[in-house]
């Protein structure tokens, strides 16, 4: 099995006019084939900056990034993951329909078979009904839902999802959550999912990954054994195991050392 994520001894520090930030320093991780993996840390900890080394938004300082075995710029080329970010980022002027076909059209994917993958994935995510609506008629869930299947639309053996859940109501984002637990273990796709939601990362993560406050370094490494041993459902949400992770993952994350505001930026 190959690993869809390789990162080793990445440092990030970015050149502002005010001096360098730190953002990153001395990170190593290694996502597996299928495996789901939250990154959780105080705002400011780098969790983004480190899911955009993946995608190649930005470069490393130091160390490297691999996905599927490839540098980060060669898998961006061949597309090898689907990124759903906070916001939809949907084309207001398109279809639901319109907006998930949108990567397959420019992979020049041919008419008919666009048409009935659209189907499978409006389907995948509840939204059959909705397909020849637009983004603003629909809810902020249902927006996130068609990101999700935008994102999935070409099969990614990877998503790269952050915070996509941030800006749902309660109630919605546990749906969701529920929603993405299915269709990944439908779909077999890797997942690496940044969430300020330590009962979010429980939830859906085969491993919770605990970063520490500027400069970002990973702290602690939890495996939830969920999904494996009990299953993603909303009786899990209630489950003794649930909470045990749940107060393990806090512990980690609070016990994590806290730097002097002096320090900061160094
Ligand atoms: N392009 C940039 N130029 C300068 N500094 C940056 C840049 N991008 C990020 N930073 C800084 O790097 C640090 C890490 O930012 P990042 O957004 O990765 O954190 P985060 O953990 O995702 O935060 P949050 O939880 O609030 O979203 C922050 O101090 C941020 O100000």
């Amino acid at each position: 099995m190959q690993d869809a994520v390789r990162i080793e001894g990445v440092s990030k520090t970015f050149v502002t006019r005010s001096g360098q930030v730190h953002a990153l320093a001395d990170v190593s991780l290694t996502v597996g084939e299928g495996e789901f993996v939250s990154l959780i840390g105080p705002s400011g900890c780098g969790k983004s900056t480190l899911m955009r080394l993946v995608a190649d938004l930005e470069q490393p300082t130091a160390g490297t990034v691999e996905v599927f075995g490839k540098t980060a710029r060669k898998a961006r080329v061949d597309q090898d993951y689907g990124i759903a970010f906070q916001q939809a980022g949907l084309l207001p002027w398109r279809t639901v329909a319109a907006n998930i076909a949108l990567p397959l059209e420019i992979h020049g994917v041919g008419r008919r078979e666009r048409r009935s993958r659209v189907a499978e994935l409006a389907e995948m995510v509840g939204l059959s009904d909705f397909a020849d609506h637009h983004p603003d008629q629909l809810s902020g869930g249902m927006q996130q839902r068609v990101a999700i299947a935008r994102a999935l639309a070409e099969r990614p053996r990877l998503l790269l999802m952050d915070e996509p859940f941030g800006a749902l109501d309660e109630m919605t984002r546990e749906r969701m959550q529920s929603e993405l637990a299915r269709i990944t273990a439908e779909t077999g796709a890797a997942v690496v999912f940044v969430t300020h939601s330590i009962p979010e990362a429980v939830f859906l993560s085969d491993r919770v990954v605990v970063m520490s406050p500027r400069p970002g370094r990973i702290t602690s490494v939890i495996t939830t054994g969920i999904g494996r041993d009990t299953a993603r459902d909303e009786a899990l949400r209630e489950s003794p195991a649930f909470f045990e992770k749940v107060t393990e993952v806090r512990a980690a994350l609070h016990g994590a050392p806290v730097r002097s505001p002096a320090l900061e930026g160094r």
